[in-house]
């Protein structure tokens, strides 16, 4: 398997994030990428390929252009305010406010274009996202062009990021954006399946009206777990996406054998779709050491998860997303790859 990593990640590093009422050091720092891209090498899993460049065009058929626009903005508008450290948000256009005018400010602007304060900017942090993006085309144009599957080492991640909004270390919904571009490639049929800890918030959001994406979500329940306010069962989609958006909450302390029943449920429930390719949204913060996570997957676990999506026969693109206990996230992440490969 051939796998799409950039350098550009490290830019976005050093951003502090708001956690139970303290600033701390963000979470989803580089050495997350760096040990999974490290595990690549060692597990000899095949050959680590540069992106290549793309315009924002794919980006802006999953996202809304003005939220696309102000990314790169963010950073030089926060510097000519006077300010350093980490651009962030801090007033949101929540319940009985207005969203519907867009304000000048950047202090305000970065409230209206995100959802809370977990995707911090600084100086770096434009190019990290931008290489992300590239790194998921040029993964997606392996498969495209054949491969039976990629590995899109992406960072920073990208599932709950919304049509018009960052928020939990997402800027640019690679996998949204991966899963498009399929379908304008000529893919009648997509599914995205999100194996992260969290909900995929954003990757719900976008396509939560269509039938021709269909999002699985295996997650914590977000009657107490981030991001809290989507992802609960009877969400099934709306409109001509009735039916094709399906979601698998599981309670704190979650282990193999309860997270797996869903797996296979949420296979099936693919097989039955008939996509022409499989996105996979591959966090491994349900590893039992994950220091922000309640599940309790094991090492062991990460293979089995690939032999299943490997015999579902289809062309497969792996996007990654989270996993915060660094020293084994690589060795999760690539369980997963090997496991598929296997399969
Ligand atoms: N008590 C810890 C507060 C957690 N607040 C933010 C959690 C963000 C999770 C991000 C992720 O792992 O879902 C992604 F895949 F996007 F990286
Ligand atoms: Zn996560």
């Amino acid at each position: 398997m051939k796998t799409i990593f950039s350098p550009l990640h490290a830019g976005h590093s050093g951003q502090m994030e708001l956690v139970a009422g303290e600033i701390v050091p963000g979470f989803e720092m580089p050495s997350r990428a760096e040990y999974v891209r490290a595990r690549v090498e060692s597990e000899k899993l095949g050959p680590i390929l540069p992106p290549v460049e793309h315009d924002l065009a794919a980006a802006k058929r999953v996202h809304a252009a003005d939220y696309i626009d102000f990314l790169p903005t963010v950073w030089p508008e926060w510097e000519k305010s006077g300010r350093g450290g980490s651009a962030l948000g801090y007033t949101w256009p929540t319940r009985g406010l207005r969203a519907d005018v867009r304000p000048k400010t950047i202090d305000a602007l970065l409230g209206y274009y995100s959802f809370d304060a977990g995707a911090p900017f600084v100086k770096g942090t434009w190019d990290a996202i931008k290489s992300s993006y590239d790194v998921a085309l040029t993964a997606a144009e392996l498969v495209k062009g054949g491969e039976r599957s990629a590995f899109a080492l992406c960072r920073p991640p990208g599932h709950h990021a919304g049509a018009a909004f960052m928020g939990g270390y997402c800027f640019i919904n690679n996998a949204a954006v991966a899963a498009q571009w399929f379908r304008d490639q000529g893919a009648k049929k997509v599914s995205i399946l999100d194996v992260d800890y969290h909900h995929g918030n954003g990757t719900q959001e976008i396509f939560y009206s269509r039938a021709d994406v269909q999002v699985l979500n295996l997650h914590g329940d977000p009657m107490s777990e981030y991001p809290f306010f989507l992802g609960h069962a009877d969400e099934r989609g709306a409109g001509e996406g009735e039916g094709f958006n399906i979601n698998y909450p599981m309670p704190p302390g979650t282990s193999w054998e309860r997270w797996s029943a869903s797996h296979e449920d949420a296979c099936a429930k693919l097989q039955d779709y008939g996509p022409d390719a499989v996105v996979v949204s591959l966090g491994v913060d349900t590893f039992e050491k994950d220091p922000i996570s309640q599940f309790k997957l094991k090492t062991e676990d990460y293979p089995k998860i690939g032999r299943r999506i490997a015999r579902l026969g289809l062309p497969t693109l792996f996007v990654m997303e989270g996993g915060y206990a660094v020293e084994e996230i690589g060795i999760n992440a690539v369980g997963v790859l090997t496991g598929f490969e296997e399969g």
